[in-house]
């Protein structure tokens, strides 16, 4: 309900951007966060942007983390992966390898989440080069039919499905949320008194909300 200062409470999750060095973390969140195109390369150490959107009318504040590809960065890897609620996983569509490198990358998410059902998407970045596409639109989306996680093809030169990868996470993590806050119904739902049950379960929602900005 928006207050009568134009806020309202809003969920607030953390989302981390993997994949390997040079196939566009940074243009997609650059392109999503500011509405910006980098032509030039400059390999990522790590950057985070604090953004807020609405999706299905709720308001969603994401904090979004751009990681490192290359090698020598991904000793933070494990961190970050613990801090994550949601995942992007970005390969190049003329690069194969890259595709590959996202097995590991999930294999080590749900290692570390210790969590099959992670909310995760499975980018094929680069689509405005389709003259030199080397990975299969098949192939790659047989590999996230398997890992159970949605697949779009996007550029993030063209803005194509930059927002929609995003929002589609968001609706992964708030259908989580919402599933976890009827847990916690169901939990607190064993009232030896009624009303103190109630305060407690308002107070669990709280934790989870934040006031944003009515957009
Ligand atoms: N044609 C085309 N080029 C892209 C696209 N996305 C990124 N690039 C180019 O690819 C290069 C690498 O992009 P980055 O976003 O820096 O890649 P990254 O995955 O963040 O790389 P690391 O920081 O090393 O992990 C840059 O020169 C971009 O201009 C795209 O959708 N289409």
């Amino acid at each position: 309900m928006p207050s009568r200062y134009g806020y309202q409470p809003c969920r607030e999750f953390n989302v981390v951007v993997l994949g390997a060095g040079g196939v566009g973390k940074s243009c997609l969140t650059a392109q999503f966060v500011h509405n910006e195109w980098i032509e030039s390369y400059d390999p990522t150490i790590e950057d985070s942007y604090r953004t807020q959107i609405s999706v299905d009318g709720r308001q969603v504040m994401l904090e979004i983390l751009d990681t490192a590809g290359t090698e020598q960065f991904v000793a933070m890897r494990d961190l970050y992966m613990k801090t994550g609620q949601g995942f992007l996983l970005v390969f190049s569509i003329n690069s194969g390898p890259s595709l590959d490198e996202l097995k590991t990358l999930r294999e080590e998410i749900i290692r570390i989440k210790d969590d099959e059902n992670i909310p995760i998407v499975i980018v094929g970045n680069k689509a405005d080069l389709e003259d030199s596409r080397t990975v299969d639109r098949a192939k790659a989306f047989a590999f996230s039919q398997r890992w159970r996680a949605p697949y779009y093809e996007a550029s993030a030169r063209t803005r194509t499905n930059v927002d929609e990868v995003f929002v589609d996470l968001c609706r992964q993590m708030l259908r989580r949320d919402d599933m976890n806050d009827t847990r916690d119904d169901e939990y607190y739902q064993k009232p030896e008194d009624p009303s103190s049950s109630k305060r407690r379960r308002r107070k669990k929602r709280k934790d989870r909300e934040h006031r944003c900005t009515i957009l």
